[in-house]
């Protein structure tokens, strides 16, 4: 699949005007860089873009489908490797485990492992912020390491599920923030978690405490973050999502110590990710058949 993915994409960047009217699927990751408006008129027969991941951010889904083209994306496949990822950027940063294997590589620092004294995650209070699957996911893995966990979401999840994770209802985002040692963020990016958390949100949070991103970057204010950072409002910043990604070289967020970065790679695995690619063809064949498209994208 990828094989001709490729192939098809190279032949169509060298000579679109021949090939482009046979597209009739486009399939596209989901937070590669935005597919072009301009590429559609190369694909008078497109149907459908099948999109990989959750989030489909890096579409203009209305514009899409005005065009009378339809958007699919591949839900329900991905949470328990993001929230694998998210557990371990939380656990790299609260035992300082990168710094760990600077320091196990130089020979001038090895004798100081002594200086790497970190958070213990047992006990310490987790608190999510979108309680999804993502989310949820998060919450049933940090039970298992006895933290105490708070969820903020939009709508309340039912007792049981709160109960199955034990994890406890937050309805301010702000007791949230102020009662949290690691502040998980699991949202999806809409008009109203974009910029989320800012300066305020920050400053609430304990100075010991840790963001961690798996959502999306534009959730946080990375300008405030950095201030944050620099200034110990907050303790540390782990993030597997920034906003641009990946961030130019120059930007100073690659320059703290404090700053755990991975590249978005909460999906990464070779099971999700074929789970994904099954169901991305599934939207394709579907769309291409006239039939109801499983995933379809309706904004
Ligand atoms: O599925 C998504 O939306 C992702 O961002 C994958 O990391």
């Amino acid at each position: 699949f990828i094989k001709c993915k490729l192939s098809l994409s190279v032949e169509l960047l060298e000579n679109p005007v021949r090939h482009g009217p046979k597209i009739q699927a486009l399939f596209s990751w989901n937070f590669h860089p935005a597919v072009k408006p301009s590429l559609f008129r190369l694909l008078p027969s497109l149907k459908v873009v099948a999109s990989g991941g959750v989030g489909t951010d890096h579409l203009d889904v209305p514009l899409i489908n005005s065009l009378g083209v339809k958007v699919a994306n591949t839900p329900g496949v991905s949470s328990d490797s993001t929230a694998d990822l998210a557990m371990g950027l939380l656990l790299a940063s609260a035992r300082q485990i990168l710094e760990g294997h600077k320091i196990a590589l130089d020979p001038m620092t090895i004798h100081l492992p002594q200086t790497l004294i970190g958070t213990e995650v047992s006990g310490s209070t987790l608190g999510i912020i979108g309680m999804g699957d993502v989310g949820y996911k998060i919450a049933q893995r940090s039970k298992g390491f006895d933290m105490k966990i708070l969820y903020h979401n939009r709508t309340r999840r039912s007792e049981e599920d709160g109960r199955t994770v034990g994890a406890t209802y937050c309805e301010s985002l702000d007791d949230l923030l102020m009662c949290s040692d690691f502040v998980m963020l699991a949202v999806k990016l809409t008009p109203e978690t974009t910029g989320l958390i800012g300066h305020r949100e920050l400053s609430l949070m304990k100075p010991t405490a840790t963001l961690i991103n798996v959502s999306r970057g534009q959730v946080v204010d990375q300008d405030a973050l950095v201030e944050a950072l620099r200034s110990g409002t907050i303790c540390a910043a782990a993030l597997d999502v920034t906003y641009p990604e990946p961030l130019p070289r120059d930007h100073p967020l690659l320059g703290l110590p404090n700053v755990l970065i991975t590249p978005h790679i909460g999906v990464n695995t070779y099971n999700t990710k074929s789970r994904m690619v099954k169901k991305m063809i599934e939207n394709a064949l579907a769309a291409v058949k006239g039939l109801p498209i499983p995933n379809e994208v309706i904004i």
